[in-house]
């Protein structure tokens, strides 16, 4: 892949896309790419009403900045034209003194009202945003299945974080500058009018000129920054992307083309933060060349009033003074557009989640699951998780309380499917799925998840103790339970050797323990969390003989009194099972024991010959 020299983020993209063709990268992208949005007021209405829960604490620091900041700001400039007119022309001292102490007053007071101001805004500011991203968090943890599908985890990533970071700026000065900035301006107009009509009006005429080259400069500006943002976004999806993949990536030794697509993206990334830069520092001199107009008109038409005596010097002094407060909040208030088209865009990503409804929800009224005995029909289930493409296609099967059930068939099939409804991480499209006779669709999530309990095959390790972690099953557990579960699956021994025994910290994932030990733990944490139900997703398909003993050791523990369901790859281990059912996609093929299966001579007996003679070849 050739480095990118001119437009280099369309040929460093094209190039990537074509070589990896991966669909992932895209989404986040694409997903990212809306950068920016017109106004809207009903968004920046919604955005305030996170603002309403700190109103009373708002209310008296926005009057305060706004009444005595405007006001010490405003009364210097005439001051000082009091100071030259009455006081320096007159010879008067005493004057002279008392002027310059209420200047010095007024500037104490505009120190100290800004320092509250930034102060306790900033304060309120990080508090909507840590409310912002709770509930957008809160909410995100009890989307389904199907919102996680759609999405990457780097996308869902970059709005908790990045989205609501750039609300930052509005909520923290954004909204109470405004209304200072605003009433500066009127404070200012009304002052220029009435020291003299005619030179304010001259100076009031180059404000849409000021306008206009501020307002199309910015704008370039901003999408400027946009572009630098976006590629950034970019920069951070791969980031994530290559880190949550390394194994692979050193396993195929795709480190160095790894790298060459970073440099690729960082210098795109560089390229566009120069461009944006470059722009940025030439906004401060253009503007100031465009309010050099306003002082040209000032001191050429205010010396003319002079020589007409229809101005004095200390007013225009003042004037000069004025002026350069003038620019100040028109310049802020241009600024203060561009930030909230920035936020109008990051919080319609925001609300987009927010607005995002759990598609497997509880009914109105759910009933509470009572203590279940563990009986499990699935009643003709047809289930598709995208149009036109189903995964089951009418599947009745039952499962009486205490019996164990292993599904079977080629990869594809609908095993992993099967399972996913009964835990109800997806509702059917057809069909219902009944425990002990009520429609998991009518009852609570709480009490239906909490008595069934899933061990996958790669199991998820959270980052804290090994006792954490086996107690994720149940909260509540003594750490004598925690023990004892651990115990019962054969996982204390491996435990107590661990530098730090129970209390030794695994890091996200458990890389540092073996794929058995980490199985052994959640089998732990399924025996404490004592469900009824139990769901085993190829359990036992990737460890050594030794280790799968003592796992079939811990899963006969596991097992007893519960009604269990198991996807097993190796045919060996569901033997006992009182029930196999076969799949071959999304269809019931075959059902019954082993033996009556390997009677019957259909797939299910294919399936262990072929497996067998693997097996005895491999040997
Ligand atoms: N999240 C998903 N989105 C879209 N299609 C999916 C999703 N998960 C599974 N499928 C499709 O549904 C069908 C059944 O998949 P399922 O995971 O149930 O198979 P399986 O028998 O468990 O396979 P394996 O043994 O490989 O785990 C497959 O065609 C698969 O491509």
């Amino acid at each position: 892949m050739s480095r990118p020299k001119e437009h280099p983020e369309e040929q460093g993209h094209a190039a990537r896309a074509g070589q990896s063709g991966k669909t992932s990268e895209r989404f986040v992208y694409q997903d990212d790419d809306k950068m920016e949005k017109s106004f809207d007021w009903g968004q920046l209405k919604r955005m305030g009403a996170y603002l309403k829960p700190y109103r009373r604490q708002l209310l008296p620091i926005i009057l305060a900045t706004m009444i005595l900041g405007t006001f010490s700001k405003l009364a210097i400039p005439y001051l000082i034209s009091l100071a030259i007119d009455k006081a320096l022309f007159n010879g008067d001292g005493n004057l002279l003194m008392i002027l310059a102490s209420t200047m010095l007053a007024l500037y104490l007071l505009q120190y100290f009202v800004n320092r509250y101001r930034i102060r306790y805004i900033n304060v309120i500011g990080q508090k909507v945003l840590f409310d912002l991203r709770y509930s957008l968090f809160s909410h995100i943890q009890q989307l389904s299945f199907r919102f996680f599908d759609k999405r990457p985890a780097g996308s869902v990533l970059v709005r908790i974080t990045n989205d609501v970071n750039s609300l930052q700026d509005l909520f923290t000065n954004g909204v109470v500058n405004l209304l200072i900035d605003c009433m500066q301006l009127i404070g200012i107009v009304i002052i220029l009018l009435s020291l003299s009509p005619k030179l304010g009006l001259a100076i009031i005429v180059t404000v849409p000129l000021m306008f206009i080259v501020s307002g199309s400069l910015r704008k370039r500006i901003r999408h400027a920054w946009q572009d630098v943002r976006m590629k950034q976004s970019r920069i951070n999806a791969h980031v994530a992307e290559c880190i949550q993949g390394i194994r692979v990536t050193q396993a195929f030794t795709q480190e160095k083309e790894n790298i060459k697509y970073f440099d690729d993206m960082n210098t795109i990334n560089k390229n566009s933060w120069d461009r944006a830069s470059a722009l940025n520092q030439a906004f401060g001199p253009i503007i100031e060349l465009t309010g050099a107009i306003g002082t040209c008109i000032l001191f050429w038409y205010g010396a003319n009033l002079i020589e007409h005596k229809e101005l004095t010097i200390g007013m225009l002094v003042a004037f000069a003074n004025y002026i350069g407060n003038f620019w100040e909040p028109i310049n802020r208030l241009g600024q203060m557009y561009n930030q909230m088209l920035v936020a109008m865009a990051s919080s319609e990503r925001i609300f987009e989640f927010l607005d995002e409804k759990a598609t497997v929800a509880e009914k109105d009224k759910p009933e509470t699951l009572p203590d279940i005995k563990g009986d499990v029909r699935f009643d003709n289930i047809v289930f598709e998780y995208e149009k036109g493409r189903p995964a089951l296609k009418g599947i009745s099967l039952e499962a009486k309380a205490g019996e164990s059930i292993a599904l079977v068939g080629h990869t594809g099939s609908g095993k992993s499917t099967i399972i996913n409804l009964l835990c109800r991480f997806y509702d059917p499209v057809e069909g219902r799925v009944l425990v002990d006779g009520y429609d998991i669709r009518d009852v609570t999530l709480q009490s239906l998840r909490s008595q069934v309990g899933i061990v996958l095959q790669d199991t998820f390790i959270f980052s804290g103790s090994i006792r954490d972690n086996i107690r994720f099953g149940r909260l509540e557990a003594t750490n004598e339970e925690i023990e004892a579960a651990a115990k019962a699956v054969h996982a204390h021994d491996f435990i107590v050797k661990l530098p730090d025994g129970y209390d030794t910290q695994v890091e996200e994932r458990g890389n540092m323990l073996s794929m058995g030990q980490r199985q052994l733990l959640s089998f732990a944490r399924a025996l404490l969390a004592n469900p009824r139900v139990l769901i085993l997703d190829e359990a036992t398909a990737s460890i050594d003989t030794e280790t799968e003993q003592k796992i079939q050791q811990a899963l006969k523990t596991l097992l007893i009194g519960r009604t269990s369901f198991m996807i097993a790859h190796r045919l060996s281990t569901i033997r006992g099972a009182d029930k196999i059912v076969v799949l071959d996609h999304g269809n019931i093929m075959e059902e019954g024991t082993h033996d009556e299966l390997m009677r019957h001579g259909g797939i299910y007996h294919g399936l262990v010959e072929a497996q067998y003679k693997f097996l005895s070849e491999a040997v």
